[in-house]
């Protein structure tokens, strides 16, 4: 097959790169230029796309001895996954910008290109594992390796998208992916992973919101409506937090307080105790499915952020509803807390991901 390596100039897409070539594929190594404010890694947070990581990319590329370009989606990037990201918590939402990357960039934009050029897959170094079913479809499943898996960040894929991927390390650990760069002479072998969001490389997302919004003055209240401080913008805020709320006074019963719910038009953050965080019911929209999207009701497990834990569920699927409408309605057999409209539930029977929705509401658990 004719393969675009996507190569970050990270030590993952550099051993899958030298994968797809072992495995007998015509590859071309491809770094995405992404960011229009691009960081040296050297400068002590791992952002995304610098001149560093665009010469580190051309350089494994050149041990493997396969062609490289640079592709600039700087402005599909910017449309797509930034300015997603600051409308969504505009709106009070919780967005996962990786998972945003990969439904509209890496596996849309690129593999769009890649195919009009003439080639038949985009291989990542991402941690997941394809499975062709007896039926002929492509099964996406976790990787072996839990710690790395990111099959949560994929769970945007479809059938047609899948069927153009490649997951090299899915059936690997990240320690012998290091060794294996190590011993191939990849110079990156001991480079950091990246932070999670690649356009904000200090991790400071509230600092880097309010320099893109400006101060939008709100308030912080308790659960019954007493007002507990201002602050100067509700983006700063996600469901779930507790750190950072400089409250001042502690609660009555002297327990820390969370994050419970975000009103985007009056800015009004409200925050209570642990307990009414829990929430056992969510609504879902805009659904993608990995392969025949289910109908009815189904047993299985969800997981609700990246690197979160699984939870047991029931899933309702309504596949007659109108876009915007709950879709996927999910009961969650136990609690959860700390989860926010905005965030994919990504859906997994086992270990193979059936399809991810957007969470558009979440029901409390009713006390007592
Ligand atoms: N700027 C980029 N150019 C090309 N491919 C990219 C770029 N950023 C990410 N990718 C692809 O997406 C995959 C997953 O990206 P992620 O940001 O999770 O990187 P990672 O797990 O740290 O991997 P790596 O060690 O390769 O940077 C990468 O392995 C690579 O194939």
């Amino acid at each position: 097959m004719r393969v675009i390596a996507a190569m970050s100039g990270g030590v993952d897409s550099a051993v899958a790169a030298a994968r797809a070539v072992d495995a007998g594929h015509d590859v071309t190594g491809v770094h995405l230029a992404l960011s229009r404010n691009p960081r040296s890694y050297r400068s002590g947070a791992r952002g995304c796309c610098s001149i560093e990581d665009a010469g580190d990319a051309r350089r494994a590329a050149d041990q493997l001895g396969i062609p490289f370009y640079v592709w600039d989606m700087g402005e599909e990037f910017a449309d797509n996954v930034v300015d997603d990201f600051i409308a969504e918590y505009t709106a009070g939402r919780t967005p996962n910008p990786c998972l945003r990357c990969n439904e509209k960039i890496k596996f849309a934009a690129v593999l769009d290109r890649a195919l009009a050029l003439g080639f038949d897959a985009v291989a990542t170094g991402h941690y997941a594992q394809l499975e062709s079913a007896p039926d002929g479809t492509i099964e996406m499943h976790r990787a072996i390796d839990m710690g790395k898996d990111q099959s949560y960040v994929l769970g945007v894929l479809t059938q047609e998208q899948l069927a153009h991927s490649l997951f090299p390390l899915g059936d690997t650990t990240k320690d012998v992916v290091r060794a294996e760069a190590a011993r191939r002479g990849i110079q990156v072998a001991t480079k950091p992973d990246s932070h999670d969001i690649c356009f904000i490389p200090d991790g400071d997302n509230a600092g880097w919101l309010g320099e893109k919004l400006g101060p939008k003055p709100g308030t912080i209240v308790d659960e019954d409506g007493t007002v507990l401080r201002e602050h100067d913008g509700a983006y700063a805020f996600t469901i779930g937090q507790r750190r950072g709320l400089r409250l001042g006074i502690p609660a009555d019963d002297g327990k820390p307080r969370f994050v419970l719910d975000i009103e985007p038009v009056s800015g009004t953050v409200t925050v209570g105790s642990r307990e009414s965080l829990a929430v056992d019911a969510l609504e879902c929209i805009k659904p993608l499915w990995c392969g025949t999207p289910p109908a009815g009701s189904l047993d299985c497990t969800v997981q609700l952020r990246a690197h979160g834990d699984e939870h047991r569920a029931t899933v309702h699927v309504d596949p007659s509803t109108g876009s915007g409408q709950a879709a996927v309605r999910v009961e969650l057999h136990d609690p959860a807390s700390g989860i926010a409209p905005g965030q994919a539930c990504v859906i997994y029977d086992g270990t193979r991901v059936v399809g991810s929705a957007t969470i558009s509401r979440t029901a409390r658990v009713a006390v007592g």
